[in-house]
């Protein structure tokens, strides 16, 4: 339980596309719910200060988000600028320099949610994981490089780096989780008949970390055999581990598969607390709906009870949940733009 005058220090990154109206409804609702004094502090970082000033994440900004208790962000990423700038220079630079090294991304499947799997037939006990994606290594270090580009003979490599330090922490993690769910079963996702060295690790990691949990039963399935149980089974998943990239994709198609992208939510850990953890939706800028007020801010929504659950407000967190999941209940086919949505999980937060 926390302190209800406690202040939260909260860094708001709203970022590009469709982030900004995403963020303003999940402060909304973070208002509607918490008596926490929350200090906001907004930072203009995306496409809009890259255009004017040329920068991304400048080291007096990242500096100044360490002394935040926990950064909410909307999205990143947009047509104007190459690709990968901003993703890698903003998203993955905060990520990397705050070791948020787990990446937690819960996929349930709400009452009354409808999915694009036939439910009753596929998962007849409910849809209910949690994917532990290792955040900081992986094929994202920007390991890697490219010769006689533009040329006949060109040549690129992007390699997977992949430490024990940093397997076994995201692996231990992993199993810690798992001890607290009532199936206690963790899923290691790989590709170790191919990516020998680095699934080998993985495989290993998972057999001597799991001697310290021998009440959590273990589980292995290469990635790509893993995309047709989510589709075809997914009730058997209940904790998944896996690699940064891996993490990355099976985590879309469990959106997907329990109701959309729109509903997805998720945390950039930092477990030890070194840094402000950081918190967001799973999906992107959405240049395609950007502006229309057609965005759902629910993952947004849900990414901020992460946010009060990591902060020790378990009982604000579990509000928002109970209004989503009350808000998603009666949703129907009925269309509501953003605010509309922001404004009723807000009202039915607040009264909870
Ligand atoms: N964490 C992040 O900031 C993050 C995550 C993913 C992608 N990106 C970036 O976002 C940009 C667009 O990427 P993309 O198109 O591959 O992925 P995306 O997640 O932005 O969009 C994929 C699809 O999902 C829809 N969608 C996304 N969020 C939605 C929401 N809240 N409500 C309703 N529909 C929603 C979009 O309209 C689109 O059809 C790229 O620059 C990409 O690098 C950023
Ligand atoms: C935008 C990109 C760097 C990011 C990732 O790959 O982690 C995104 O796809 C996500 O899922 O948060
Ligand atoms: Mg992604």
């Amino acid at each position: 339980m926390s302190n209800s005058a406690e202040t939260v220090n909260l860094a708001v990154i709203a970022g590009d596309g469709i982030g900004p109206e995403v963020v303003a409804e999940g402060l909304k609702v973070l208002d509607a719910v918490t008596t926490a004094k929350v200090a906001r502090t907004e930072y203009d970082l995306g496409a809009r200060r890259w255009h004017a000033t040329g920068e991304t994440l400048p080291d007096s900004v990242l500096q100044e988000l360490r002394d935040h208790d926990a950064i909410l962000l909307g999205a990143i990423g947009d047509p104007t600028v190459p690709s990968g700038v901003l993703e890698r220079q903003l998203l993955l630079r905060i990520r990397f320099e705050l070791d948020h090294y787990i990446n937690l991304r819960p996929a349930k499947l709400f009452p009354g949610v409808s999915s694009p799997l036939d439910v009753a037939r596929v998962a007849p006990d409910g849809i209910d994981f949690v994917v532990v994606r290792e955040g900081t290594e992986g094929p994202y270090t920007g390991n890697g490089g490219a010769l006689r580009v533009g040329t006949a003979q060109e040549l690129a490599t992007e390699v997977s780096v992949n430490t024990r330090f940093g397997v076994e922490r995201t692996v231990r993690d992993a199993f810690a989780r798992a001890q607290t769910r009532e199936r206690k079963q963790l899923t290691l996702l790989h590709k170790h008949n191919v990516l020998s060295y680095a699934g080998h690790l993985w495989r290993r990691t998972v057999e001597e970390v799991g001697q310290e949990f021998p009440d959590v039963s273990t589980a292995y399935a290469h990635v790509d055999a893993a995309t047709i149980y989510l589709a075809t089974d997914p009730g058997r998943f209940d904790v998944i581990v896996t690699d940064n990239l891996f993490g990355d994709i099976v985590t879309d198609l469990a959106a997907a598969v329990t109701g959309g992208i729109g509903l997805a939510a998720s945390g950039n850990i930092n477990p030890d607390r070194t840094t402000p953890s950081m918190f967001e939706p799973v999906h992107g800028s959405a240049p395609d709906i950007a502006g229309q007020g057609k965005a759902d801010p629910t993952a947004t929504i849900l990414s901020v009870a992460m946010l009060l659950e990591h902060l020790g407000r378990a009982d604000e967190a579990q509000r928002i949940e109970q209004a989503v999941a009350a808000d998603l209940a009666g949703r129907g086919d009925a269309v509501r733009s953003t605010s509309q949505v922001g404004d009723a999980i807000a009202a039915a937060a607040a009264q909870g």
